[in-house]
C-alpha cells in the first residue's frame, strides 16, 4: 500500500471503524428488512463507515495540537507527524462525509442520513470541540455518538427505532467510560499536561475506579435486558455472561492493584469484549 494511502486510511481510525461497523451489522442483522437486498444493505454499512472515518478525520483536524503534544498520538497520527496537511484531512473529511450522507440517504432513507448526519455533528462539535477539553463528563456524553450506529442502522432498515436499537445504543453507552477511563488511567500524566480533564486527572485514580465499577454494575444487566428483547439465542446469553464475569474479574483486579498493568489490560479486554458480544448477537447461520 503506498504511503499517502497509508496515511489517509489512518485518519480514519480503521480499527475502531471495524468495531463501529459491527455494530452497525449486528442491527442490521436483527432487524432484519434490508436482509434481501444486498445492495442497499452494503450501501447502508458504508455509509456508517463513511460517517465515522469523516468523523474521526475532523476529531484529528481539531485536535492536531494536543495530538501533537501527546506521546501517544504524535508520531502515529498523520498530520502531527506532517503526512497529511490539515487542509487535506479536512477536504478528506468532507469528502467521506458527503459520501455517506449520500449513501445512507439513497439506501437507508432520510431518517437513516439525518440520525448520520447528527452522529457526526455530535462527534465532532459537541464531543471535540465543546466537551473534550473543558469538563470530565466529556466522554460520558460523547459516547452518544459511538453508540449511535446501530441506531441509523435500524432506522435505515425499519424506518423507525425500538427498544432493540435504543438497548444496543444503552450497551455501548455504558461501555465507553470503562473502555476510555482505563486508558486514560495508564495516560494520566500524558492528559494531564495536554490539558484535557479526563477524570483520573481531575477526580484521581481511586474516584476512576469507582466510576469504572458503576458503569459495569449498569452495562452487565443490559446485555441481559438486550438479549430478552431481542430473543437472542443460549449461545448469546452464555457468552455474555462469562464476558461479563471476566470483565469483572478484570475490573477487581484493577481495584486491587490499581497499576498501569490493571488499567491497560482491562483497555485491551474492553475492546475484545463489545467485539465479542455484538459478534455473538449475529444469528449462527451468518
Ligand atoms: C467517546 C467515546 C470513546 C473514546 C473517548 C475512546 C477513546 C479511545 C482511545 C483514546 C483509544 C486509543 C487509540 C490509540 O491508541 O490511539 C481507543 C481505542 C479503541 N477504541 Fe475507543 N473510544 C471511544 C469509543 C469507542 C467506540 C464507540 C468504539 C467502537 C464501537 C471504540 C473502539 C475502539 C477500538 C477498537 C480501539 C483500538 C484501536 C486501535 O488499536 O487502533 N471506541 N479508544
Ligand atoms: C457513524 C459515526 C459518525 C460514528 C462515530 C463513531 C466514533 C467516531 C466513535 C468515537 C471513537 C473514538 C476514537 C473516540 C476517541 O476520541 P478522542 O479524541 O478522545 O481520542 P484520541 O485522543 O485518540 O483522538
Amino acid at each position: 500500500m503506498g504511503d499517502r494511502l497509508r496515511s489517509y486510511l489512518s485518519l480514519a481510525k480503521p480499527r475502531i471503524l471495524l468495531l463501529v461497523g459491527l455494530t452497525g451489522l449486528a442491527a442490521m442483522v436483527l432487524e432484519g428488512s434490508l436482509l434481501t437486498d444486498p445492495m442497499r444493505f452494503a450501501g447502508v454499512l458504508l455509509g456508517i463507515l463513511l460517517a465515522g472515518a469523516a468523523a474521526n478525520a475532523l476529531n484529528q483536524y481539531w485536535d492536531r495540537d494536543i495530538d501533537g503534544i501527546m506521546a501517544r498520538t504524535r508520531s502515529k497520527r498523520p498530520i502531527p507527524a506532517g503526512r497529511i496537511s490539515p487542509r487535506a484531512a479536512l477536504i478528506f473529511s468532507l469528502v467521506c462525509g458527503l459520501a455517506a450522507l449520500w449513501l445512507l440517504q439513497t439506501a437507508g432513507g432520510m431518517p437513516a442520513a439525518l440520525l448520520g448526519l447528527a452522529t457526526m455533528a455530535f462527534y465532532v462539535l459537541i464531543y471535540t470541540v465543546w466537551l473534550k477539553r473543558r469538563t470530565r463528563l466529556n466522554i460520558v456524553i460523547g459516547g452518544v455518538a459511538g453508540a449511535a450506529p446501530p441506531l441509523i442502522a435500524w432506522v435505515a432498515g425499519a424506518g423507525e427505532l425500538g427498544l432493540v436499537p435504543l438497548l444496543m445504543f444503552l450497551v455501548i453507552l455504558l461501555w465507553t467510560p470503562p473502555h476510555f477511563w482505563a486508558l486514560a488511567l495508564c495516560l494520566k500524566e500524558e492528559y494531564a499536561r495536554a490539558g484535557i480533564p479526563m477524570l483520573p486527572v481531575v477526580a484521581g485514580e481511586q474516584k476512576t475506579c469507582t466510576q469504572i465499577t458503576a458503569y459495569v454494575v449498569l452495562l452487565l444487566p443490559s446485555t441481559v435486558w438486550l438479549g430478552i428483547s431481542a430473543d437472542l439465542s443460549w449461545l448469546y446469553f452464555i457468552g455474555a455472561t462469562l464476558l461479563g464475569l471476566n470483565l469483572v474479574r478484570r475490573v477487581h483486579a484493577l481495584r486491587r492493584h490499581r497499576d498501569r498493568q490493571a488499567a491497560r489490560a482491562l483497555f485491551n479486554y474492553s475492546i475484545f469484549y463489545l467485539a465479542a458480544l455484538f459478534f455473538l448477537m449475529l444469528p449462527p447461520q451468518w
